[in-house]
Order: C-alpha cells, then sequence, then structure tokens
C-alpha cells in the first residue's frame, strides 16, 4: 500500500525556498521554546542551495540548533563533493553560524571504520530529531538509500537499531554514510524537498507498485511510522 504523502506545489525554486525556510525554522523555533534545544538534518547535492540561504537568514537563536547531514559522501569538508562544505558556505552564515554543525566524516579512516566514532558522536543527540530534509535522485535514491547500494537492504530495513550505514553503489560516486531510514523516520518534521519536472515523474514512478530497490524512495513514501511533506516546485 502506498502512503498518502502530502504534496504542496509552489510556483518557482525561490517561493519554494522561502517557505520551506519558514516552515522549518517555525519547527525549530517551536522546539527551542519547548526543550530548549532543536535538530535538524538536511540533505546535500545541488537542490538544497537556495533553501539553505533563505533559512540562514531566519531569526532564531542559532546557538540552540545542532545541525547534521542526512547523509554525506566519504570526502574531506575542503572537497567540492562535500555536503558539510555546501551547508558551511550557504547555511551557516551570519547568526546561523552560531549553530553547532556536526559533520559526518572521520579523517583517515573508511566509512566503515568511522561509524563507530560517528555513532558515539551522536549518542547525545536529542530524539526525536526535529526536522529531517530528504532530497531525491532520478534514479530513485534517497539519503543514500542508492539502487543496488551494498547496504541498502540494511538501510532501509525499518527494524535496523544501528543509526548509520555506509553504502557502496554505481550511482553514488564515492563512497557514503547515511542515516539508516528507522534513525531519519524519528523526526517531527519530515519533508521531501524536489524540484523539476523529471523529478516529478520520477517520484509518480515512485508512487506507483515496483520493487522498493529498484527505486529505494519508496522505503520512504510506503512506511507510515511518520507523515511526508513533499516540496515541489517546476
Ligand atoms: O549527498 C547527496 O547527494 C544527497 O544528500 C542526496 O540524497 C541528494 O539529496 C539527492 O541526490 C538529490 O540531489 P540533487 O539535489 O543534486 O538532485
Amino acid at each position: 500500500m502506498t502512503q498518502k504523502a502530502s504534496k504542496t506545489e509552489f510556483a518557482n525554486k525561490d517561493i519554494l525556498a522561502a517557505a520551506l525556510a519558514e516552515d522549518v525554522a517555525g519547527a525549530l523555533r517551536t522546539a527551542i521554546a519547548r526543550n530548549g534545544k532543536a535538530s535538524l538534518l538536511v540533505s546535500g547535492g545541488s537542490t538544497p542551495k537556495l533553501f539553505f540561504q533563505h533559512l540562514g537568514r531566519a531569526e532564531l537563536d542559532w546557538s540552540k540548533v545542532f545541525i547534521s547531514l542526512v547523509d554525506e559522501r566519504w570526502v574531506p569538508p575542503t572537497s567540492d563533493r562535500s555536503n558539510a562544505k555546501l551547508v558551511a558556505e550557504n547555511l551557516l552564515q551570519g547568526d546561523a553560524a552560531n549553530a553547532h554543525f556536526e559533520p559526518l566524516f572521520v579523517e583517515g579512516k573508511s566509512a566503515d571504520d568511522g561509524i563507530g566514532e560517528l555513532t558515539t558522536r551522536f549518542d547525545g543527540m536529542a530524539q526525536p530529531i526535529t526536522v529531517v530534509i530528504l532530497g531525491m535522485g532520478t534514479d530513485g535514491h534517497t539519503a543514500s538509500f542508492f539502487p543496488g547500494g551494498d547496504n541498502l537492504e540494511a538501510a532501509i530495513d525499518l527494524a535496523n537499531d544501528q543509526i548509520f550505514s555506509s553504502m557502496r553503489a554505481a550511482g553514488a560516486g564515492e563512497e557514503r554514510i547515511t542515516f539508516t531510514l528507522p534513525a531519519l523516520l524519528n523526526t517531527e518534521l519530515l519533508a521531501l524537498h524536489i524540484e523539476g519536472e523529471a523529478k516529478q515523474e520520477v517520484l509518480e514512478a515512485a508512487q506507483g507498485e515496483g520493487d522498493v530497490n529498484d527505486m529505494p524512495v519508496r522505503a520512504v513514501l510506503r512506511q507510515d511510522r511518520t507523515p511526508l511533506n513533499i516540496y515541489w516546485c517546476p
């Protein structure tokens, strides 16, 4: 059974970025008012840049915000492929530089060898996560849940009690690290941010029948643990 996700369509990228930033900022403010802190996991890739720039200008107590990534390419933060670099340059600017950013990378180690240290580092992260923002590739991957990924089965297993998985896949480029699906679903606000007609078609295909391994975003669309809010514009 395909889960009903709520999908909001925006006129263009700028209006979407502003609206998503306002929704995320609102959720972070609410969590800070209630718990004194908030947490945010964002995706990398090319889509979120404008959203990051809008969110970074939001008025909130950034010193109380913990930020990390849904997934990361296993490259140093100086690499142009690094999602941490994208976040540093576009989100952690101005007041938002006061947020605590926790990278998903351990220098000098492989992803598999770094997972233990990362798990310890994230041990204190408050649960549930306040906001999780996913992206989607035209191959139907989300986070680093890639078709053909060597650890895909474990990464999307709702019974997995690990929070991280390494991932290698033909479509992934370099080795990856990703939060597992059950860890990502432990959130108060789950969003999928996609843009363009091509991704709309991929989303429609993913919402149809078919093997989750062919389009791993189906694992998010088909779960009924956490409501999914889709943000789309042409
Ligand atoms: O590191 C990454 O690449 C991601 O976090 C990934 O899951 C991304 O969200 C999609 O690949 C969409 O990427 P684009 O926005 O570049 O299409």
